[in-house]
Order: C-alpha cells, then sequence, then structure tokens
C-alpha cells in the first residue's frame, strides 16, 4: 500500500463522521468511505490479502463503534434512574416519620440523612398529606432551641390549584379520564396555585444583591422590621450578617451559616426567603438549594425584574400580606443536569448533579471551532449542532439567553424544556419546546475538534472534553416564587414592562378603509 493511502486513511478516520441508518456516527476510528476507496483503486482490486485487511479493518472499526454506543446509552440510562431514584428518595423523605437514631445528635444527624440517604434524623417528622393536597407539608423540629432557647417548628402549608378563580382543596389526580369511550382532560398541569400557611411562618431568609448601597440600607431596615413587627428569626449570608454587626451589635440575634453542610439543612429551618436584587439575586437564592425551596419573595432592585414581581417602597405591606397568605405562587420548574466524564470508570464517578433555574448552555467557550454537539432524547437521536452552542432552558429562563438566542417566550408555568441552539450554521435549524418528561443528552463526540463548555445559569463553567456528555432532566425540586397578582398576570406584565413586548404605536383612525 503507498504511504500516500495509508495518510488518507488515517486523516479520514480522525476527522470524518457518517451517517448510518440516519444516525451520525461519530464514534468510527476508521472510516468506511477511505476503505472503500482503497477497495476501489486498481491496485487493491488485485491484491486479495489488503480486501479481506479491509473488512477487517471495518469489522474491528463497528465493534468499537458499538461498544462507544452502547456505553453512552447505558451512562444516559443510569442517569435517568438515578434521577428516578432521587425522586422516590425524595418522595420517601416526605412520607415515612423518622425514627431517632441512638448517637446521632442535631444538625450532623440530619446531614447524614441527607447525605448517606440514611432515613433516620434527629427528632424530625416530616409528613405528607398524600392525596388531599399538591403538596402539603409539615415538617417540625422539635427539641432544637434556637438561639433565644426556643423551640422552633417549620410553618406548615397547604398548596392548592384554583379552579374557575375558585380556590378548592381538591386536587384531581386522573389527569386523563376515559368516559364510554371519550377522553378528556380533567387537569392541567398549569393552573394558578395557592399557598395557604397551616401554621405561622417563623424564620425568614433575607437574601441579598452584593455591593449595593440601597439594598444594604433596604437589608438592614427589612431586618429590624421583621424583627421587632413580627417577631421572626431570621438568617442572612455570612457576609451579611459582618455588614449589619459592623453598623450596629443590635443585630447580634441574626443568623447565619459557617459551612457548606449547614447550607444543606438551610430547607429544614427557613420558612420563607426573601430576595433583595434582580433576577440574578433570585438565581443566587435558589442555586443555595440543593434539594427542596422554601417559597421565595423576591423584591425588585435590579434593571429588569423578570423574576421579581415585588417593589422595595411598600414592602411592610407586601411581606404582611406574604405572611398572612394565602398568596398566589408560581411553581418554576429547574433542570437537574449531570456531567458524565468519558475518562469516569464507572456511572459513580459521576459528577454531582447541579440544579440551574434559568438554563443550561454548552457553547464553544473560547475556542475559535464550531461546536459539534450530538443531541439525543430519550435515547433517541435529535440532531447535531453545529454552531456556537445549545441552550437547554426552563421556561423561567425562556426570557434570559434563549430569548437572545431566537427561542420562544414561555409561561413559567408551562412544563418542558426549551432546546435553543446558539448562532446555527444551518438555514433549518429552529428552536424545540420538549415535554418536561425527557431526559436529553449532550454529547461531544469523539471526533471533536475542541472542547465544549457548560454553564449554568450564567455560573460555574466546566470543560466537556470528546466523550464528555451532559445528561439534563426536569428537576424533582422546584423553586415555589410568590406572585404580586398571579402567574399569568405576573409574566405578561414582566414582557410589558421588561422587554416592552409587543410595543407599537396604535394606527390611526383616518386614513384608508375597506369600503
Ligand atoms: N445574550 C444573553 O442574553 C445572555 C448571555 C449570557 C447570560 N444571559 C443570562 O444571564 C443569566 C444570569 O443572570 P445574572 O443576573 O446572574 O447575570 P447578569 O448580571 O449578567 O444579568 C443578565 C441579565 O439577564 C436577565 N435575566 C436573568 N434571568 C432572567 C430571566 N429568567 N428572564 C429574563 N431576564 C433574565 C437579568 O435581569 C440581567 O439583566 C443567565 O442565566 C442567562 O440566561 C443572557
Ligand atoms: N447573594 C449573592 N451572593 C453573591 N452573588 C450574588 C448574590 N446575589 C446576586 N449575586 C450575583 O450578582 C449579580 C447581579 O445580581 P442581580 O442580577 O440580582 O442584579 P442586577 O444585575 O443589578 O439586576 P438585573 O439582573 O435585573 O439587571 C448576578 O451575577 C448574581 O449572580
Amino acid at each position: 500500500m503507498s504511504p500516500s493511502k495509508l495518510d488518507s486513511i488515517g486523516e479520514a478516520s480522525i476527522s470524518c463522521s457518517q451517517q448510518e441508518n440516519g444516525f451520525i456516527n461519530s464514534f468510527s476510528l476508521f472510516s468506511e468511505k477511505a476503505v472503500d476507496e482503497l477497495l476501489q483503486s486498481p491496485v487493491q482490486g488485485t491484491d486479495e490479502h489488503l480486501i479481506e485487511f479491509s473488512e477487517a479493518m471495518r469489522t474491528v472499526a463497528k465493534a468499537l463503534r458499538r461498544a462507544a454506543e452502547g456505553k453512552a446509552s447505558a451512562q444516559a440510562e443510569a442517569a435517568e434512574w438515578r434521577r428516578k431514584y432521587e425522586l422516590e428518595r425524595a418522595r420517601n423523605l416526605q412520607l415515612e416519620p423518622k425514627e431517632q437514631l441512638p448517637g446521632q445528635h442535631g444538625d450532623d444527624a440530619i446531614i447524614e440523612n441527607l447525605i448517606n440517604q440514611n432515613n433516620k434524623a434527629n427528632g424530625k417528622f416530616l409528613t405528607c398529606c398524600g392525596r388531599n393536597g399538591i403538596c402539603s407539608h409539615e415538617v417540625l423540629r422539635d427539641g432544637e432551641p434556637d438561639s433565644d432557647s426556643k423551640i422552633v417548628r417549620k410553618a406548615s402549608f397547604k398548596l392548592s390549584w384554583c379552579c374557575k378563580g375558585e380556590q378548592s382543596d381538591q386536587h384531581k389526580h386522573d389527569i386523563v379520564s376515559f368516559e364510554r369511550g371519550n377522553i378528556t382532560t380533567a387537569e392541567r398541569s398549569s393552573k394558578q396555585i395557592s399557598l395557604k400557611w397551616e401554621s405561622h411562618p417563623q424564620t425568614v431568609l433575607v437574601m441579598t444583591k452584593p455591593n449595593s448601597i440601597s439594598v444594604r440600607i433596604l437589608c438592614t431596615e427589612m431586618v429590624r422590621w421583621l424583627r421587632e413587627q413580627k417577631n421572626m428569626n431570621i438568617y442572612v449570608e455570612p457576609r451579611v450578617r459582618e455588614e449589619l454587626l459592623t453598623e450596629s451589635s443590635y443585630f447580634n440575634f441574626v443568623q447565619t451559616w459557617k459551612d457548606d453542610k449547614e447550607v444543606l439543612l438551610l430547607h429544614t429551618k427557613v420558612d420563607l426567603v426573601v430576595t433583595l436584587g434582580g433576577d440574578g439575586t433570585v438565581l443566587w437564592a435558589a442555586s443555595m438549594f440543593k434539594g427542596p425551596v422554601p417559597p421565595v419573595v423576591p423584591f425588585s432592585l435590579g434593571s429588569l425584574g423578570f423574576m421579581t414581581p415585588f417593589h422595595t417602597e411598600n414592602y411592610r405591606e407586601c411581606l404582611n400580606q406574604v405572611l398572612k397568605g394565602p398568596i398566589s405562587i408560581t411553581l418554576r420548574h429547574r433542570l437537574q443536569c449531570h456531567v458524565i466524564r468519558d475518562a469516569a470508570k464507572n456511572e459513580y464517578e459521576t459528577e454531582e448533579p447541579i440544579l440551574v433555574l434559568n438554563e443550561v448552555t454548552i457553547d464553544r467557550g473560547i475556542s475559535s471551532y464550531l461546536t459539534n454537539l450530538e443531541c439525543y432524547c430519550d435515547n433517541s437521536f435529535v440532531t447535531c449542532v453545529q454552531g456556537d452552542g445549545l441552550i437547554l432552558s426552563t421556561t423561567s429562563g425562556s426570557t434570559a439567553y434563549s430569548l437572545a438566542a431566537g427561542g420562544s417566550m414561555v409561561h413559567p408555568q408551562v412544563p418542558g424544556i426549551l432546546f435553543t441552539p446558539i448562532c446555527p450554521h444551518s438555514l433549518s435549524f429552529r428552536p424545540l419546546i420538549l415535554p418536561e418528561h425527557v431526559t436529553l443528552r449532550v454529547q461531544v463526540p469523539y471526533n471533536s475538534r475542541g472542547h465544549a463548555w457548560a454553564s449554568f445559569d450564567g455560573k460555574d463553567r466546566k470543560q466537556l472534553a470528546a466523550g464528555d456528555a451532559l445528561v439534563c432532566s426536569m428537576a424533582p425540586w422546584p423553586v415555589p416564587t410568590a406572585c404580586q397578582v398571579d402567574s399569568t398576570g405576573d409574566f405578561l406584565r414582566s414582557i410589558h414592562e421588561g422587554l416592552h413586548w409587543n410595543l407599537r404605536k396604535t394606527q390611526s383612525f383616518d386614513g384608508p378603509r375597506e369600503s
């Protein structure tokens, strides 16, 4: 065989990506096209050994390709089972009463419970109303004194769907009914949800945008008011506690946390989260909760405020109303993302899942090459994105980066995942909206020219090397945000005021008319 022929096989084997059965095949180590060319040349036509050798190479290439495909789909399946397992574990945690485990005390026991998925914790009793409401629950923390040596109970609340303007405690579990041969839908998932406190909320976490004088002033005032007028326990970030203490030692009552382990426990202590900032502060607050999230009351101190409907001027009335209830809430779905490294020896080496409220973006980072991303939905091949990258967005995130990349704006209560390419180099690519139950896998092909980068709500960039994948599905823990009016009213206000959506001067009455 001539050296130039060997070179051409080598080259093709590195860079080629072929189609087989309608699927892009990126795993081929040896190009079949190159082998075919070889077979057709006059030199090989006369050489039977060479033909045999070529066929053997082709068989090896196919076997390698199948092995790689099998591995990728097994990884996605494992990630899906892990998601189901986590969902089930979260449900069990809410349904099962916990016994006390001898030798385990206080927060450590709960951390143990969270981290090791142990069902036992110290003095915790979690119940769920099960079938009578969407998610009525109760978390009691008897025997765990706060800084004032009082017994603190986490406030319980009940969620219900509103029907035709009426609030109803009854939630029908049959989504589709089949009577006398006719299929009807009994309930749809995007109705307005109402939150009613069953006991008084007592603990509030105030989260603030850093480096803002106006936020700092408001935070000081609000913390004082919540303490003096509402007698609430208050948590803030360590940075904010320091800021408050430099103002006055009066704020000694304010609580905080020391490390990430304590952050993991916040949802068991906090009844309500108040955010003072823009959308970024809501994203930041949501990212603190790797599991269930308490109701969030977002005050607007930013420029846009798609997720921050409350005005600061009348914060006392707003908080009075929220603490009294009932309040309308938007259940903002989050996406759960797993990075699966090709180098990982088994599924257990998968990195910790990351939850996003807006989106996960896979882009080319600083690389000047096109990204080449293979996308699968429930193991079915979707497409290969060649361009600057891809955004997998929640419906809450549909008004953020996805919008800028040409995606639709979607009401945040619509359960779905937006699949929006960034600058695709194609005349026929259109964004997709996929149902909420799917698992998406974005794979960097083995023959990719460069690395890809994943970022989560615009933060925590992670490099994805050839063979690495990002698996993404809907997370079981949404972010409940309080509404100013209701979910739809707030959404429409935000696109009108924030984006001046469909703003056009109305056409005047005078002028040509149909006769
Ligand atoms: N080209 C773009 O539009 C672009 C580029 C990068 C990031 N982003 C967005 O920025 C977000 C991070 O926000 P940040 O505040 O931490 O960073 P940031 O301070 O850079 O602000 C980004 C802007 O996006 C707005 N925004 C955030 N979430 C939104 C939402 N759900 N709907 C409408 N607008 C929203 C913010 O109000 C802000 O004006 C990312 O999740 C991403 O969606 C957008
Ligand atoms: N508590 C916090 N700790 C650390 N960083 C935060 C915190 N809250 C917000 N941030 C970050 O600060 C940045 C700006 O926050 P935010 O979006 O709330 O304000 P903004 O940019 O003034 O408002 P808008 O997003 O409406 O333009 C964001 O990147 C966000 O992630």
